[in-house]
């Protein structure tokens, strides 16, 4: 997967920062801790800073507060970008607020689905894009943390879900509309429902996101082309909420992976 990821023109021309020798051993659990812990070397007390959502970020929020404990961070504010990071964060004691009250990010760290060789993610298979989204897009710097196993060639080309977030009225018709879209890369658009169980009822009920709202999933077969485009086209239809390609918004990746630990930084 390493040599699908090398920088083009929206990134750096220097070669990746390799800063840690081999984490061949260490499982993918590991490896996000890590992702997680160097993202919080950012951080400098007095920010204001996006708490991303997901088994990656919760590493960094933890991290965060750990450093306040110890006295290394202080008067850090950190803004939630899921009740469920909300709640992690509560408990951790981080003080918290929300864009209301502070409209500018210093820095937000999260993790993603898919990042592609551009740096553009997809995110929200936990299903908080839309929160992290606004989140991430109010922030001077997005910092995102991965392990090696969320590289691609292409959005999309996991084969796992690009998420929408829609209205949850008529949905199957915005699903339908956004199968018929990208009917050309062999779409098929699915409503997400909950897990087995967590209904008590197995998988008859909708997933709902923490803005009451559904999510459908595409899942491609081939690359969509023009990722700026799709997204205006995808934005059109008026069920759609927001969808989870974020596009042009990190400004650095972390990849923790068997070769190390690589930081590259996006230029413009
Ligand atoms: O976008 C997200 C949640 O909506 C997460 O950041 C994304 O799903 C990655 O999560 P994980 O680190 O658990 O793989």
């Amino acid at each position: 997967m390493g040599s699908a990821f090398d920088p083009n023109v929206t990134t750096t021309e220097e070669p990746a920062i390799v800063d840690s020798p081999p984490l061949s051993n260490l499982t993918q659990e590991e490896l996000k801790r890590i992702a997680g812990y160097k993202a919080v070397e950012f951080v400098e007390s007095g920010m204001v800073i996006g708490l991303g959502t997901g088994s990656t970020a919760k590493y960094a929020v933890a991290r965060i507060s750990e450093l306040l404990r110890e006295g290394k961070l202080k008067d850090i504010i950190g803004i939630p970008t899921s009740t469920t990071t909300h709640q992690q964060a509560v408990s951790l004691g981080i003080p918290l607020s929300d864009l209301d009250s502070h409209p500018v990010v210093d820095l937000s760290i999260d993790g993603a689905d898919e990042v592609d060789p551009a740096l553009n993610l997809v995110k929200g298979r936990g299903g908080s894009l839309l929160r992290e989204k606004m989140i991430e897009g109010a922030s001077k710097k997005f910092v995102v943390i991965v392990d090696e196993s969320k590289l691609v060639k292409y959005i999309g080309g996991s084969g796992l879900a690009v998420p929408v977030e829609v209205v949850p009225f008529c949905c199957d018709f915005t699903r339908g509309k956004l199968e018929e879209l990208f009917k050309e890369a062999g779409c098929k658009a699915k409503l997400r429902m909950k897990k087995s169980g967590s209904n008590g009822g197995g998988d008859a009920a909708p997933a709902v996101t923490d803005n009451g709202n559904y999510v459908v999933d595409l899942y491609l077969e081939r690359d969509i082309g023009d990722l700026e485009a799709a997204s205006k086209e995808i934005l059109r239809f008026p069920g759609v909420v927001e969808h989870g390609m974020f596009l042009g918004m990190a400004t650095t990746l972390i990849v923790a992976g068997k070769f190390g630990v690589t930081v590259k930084d996006r230029f413009g």
